[in-house]
């Protein structure tokens, strides 16, 4: 499908920090588009760029096609966002927040439709409830029912499960799955989290430093040949023995912090199976989550995990 968002060589300064650097990126339509990077690594003035709510030093945006710095006003309104904690009147419903925000964004929508908005974030039965009783992942969701009030095409949402429980994460992972799989809609989603993007984006972008260091498909990045799995043993010494005298020798990484392999996701049962029969004791043989340490390793955010790279 053709591309949503093209960002070339993006780039911004406040005074002496370099907070998005050359950046580069494209997003297909119809996909959840992960955007992954530490804190302060330039996910937000990223997003604020592809807003206009501030302007790039360089490079150049466009979106659904056009060059945003000649068409705002045309490619926001198929924009819809929330780049902040939505702003919700708490002592009204959640069908008059949705009314009132349609009303301000000057589109007039009939009780129907209001409903048929709260429906799609699943807060239909709780329209006529004050916003006041609602958990932070329902206002979350009711926020994300006003970015949609005027139907856009794609939706940039800011670290959305951010200060959420595990139900609100989960409910709004769900919408944003909803959003782009049975809506068609082009969904842009940063987090710090590695388990969020790799649950619900199709691409991600990583980001360090405002540069990119890596950009694909998730099914793609999440490479299971390269496992990492890291061993514990009744006796380290004994085992690095064996594995050394062995074919298992060329996955084995210097690290210093205990053993560990890469390896073929496959491979895990075999090496299991040829320790017991050396008699060693394994007590854990753990499959290190392959994208975090690809994050990591990727990342400075925990450069001494450098070392379980080979
Ligand atoms: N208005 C500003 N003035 C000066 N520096 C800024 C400004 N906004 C952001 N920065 C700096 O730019 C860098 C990137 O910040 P940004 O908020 O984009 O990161 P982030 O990835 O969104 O992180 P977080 O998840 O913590 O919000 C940081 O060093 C930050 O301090």
């Amino acid at each position: 499908m053709a591309s949503i968002i093209e960002v070339k060589g993006l780039s911004k300064t406040f005074k002496d920090i370099q907070a998005v650097d050359g950046l580069s990126f494209s997003v297909s339509g119809g996909e959840v588009y992960g955007f992954l990077g530490q804190n302060g690594a330039g996910k937000s003035t990223t997003i604020r760029m592809l807003l206009t709510l501030i302007q790039p030093t360089a490079g150049s945006i466009s979106i659904l096609g056009k060059e945003l710095a000649h068409h705002r006003k045309e490619v926001l309104s198929n924009v819809g966002a929330i780049i902040e904690k939505p702003d919700l009147y708490k002592y009204l419903t959640a069908l008059e927040n949705l009314s009132m925000f349609a009303r301000l964004s000057g589109i007039h929508l009939t009780k129907k439709e209001l409903l048929q908005g709260l429906q799609r974030v699943g807060l239909a039965e709780r329209a006529e409830s004050k916003v006041k009783t609602f958990s932070q992942g329902m206002k979350q969701r009711l926020g994300i029912a006003c970015a949609l009030v005027h139907n856009p095409q794609l939706i940039i949402l800011d670290e959305p499960t951010n200060g959420l429980d595990p139900q609100g994460i989960a409910d709004v992972r769900n919408l944003i799955l909803s959003l782009s799989k049975n809506d068609g809609k082009t969904v842009f989603v940063s987090s710090h989290l590695l388990s969020e993007i790799e649950v619900m984006a199709d691409s991600m972008l990583i980001i360090d430093r405002g540069k990119k260091v890596a950009e694909g498909k998730v099914s793609d990045l999440l490479n299971p040949s390269d496992t990492l799995v890291a061993l514990e043993t009744d006796n380290d010494e004994r085992t690095m023995n064996f594995l050394n005298a062995t074919e298992w020798s060329k996955g084995i990484q210097q690290n210093g912090r205990g053993l560990v392999l890469k390896m073929h996701r496959r491979e895990i049962p075999a090496l299991n199976e040829d320790l017991v029969r050396q008699g060693i004791q394994v007590f854990s043989l753990r499959a290190k989550h392959s994208l975090e340490d690809y994050f990591l390793t990727l990342t400075t955010a925990n450069q001494h995990v450098d070392a379980y790279t080979a």
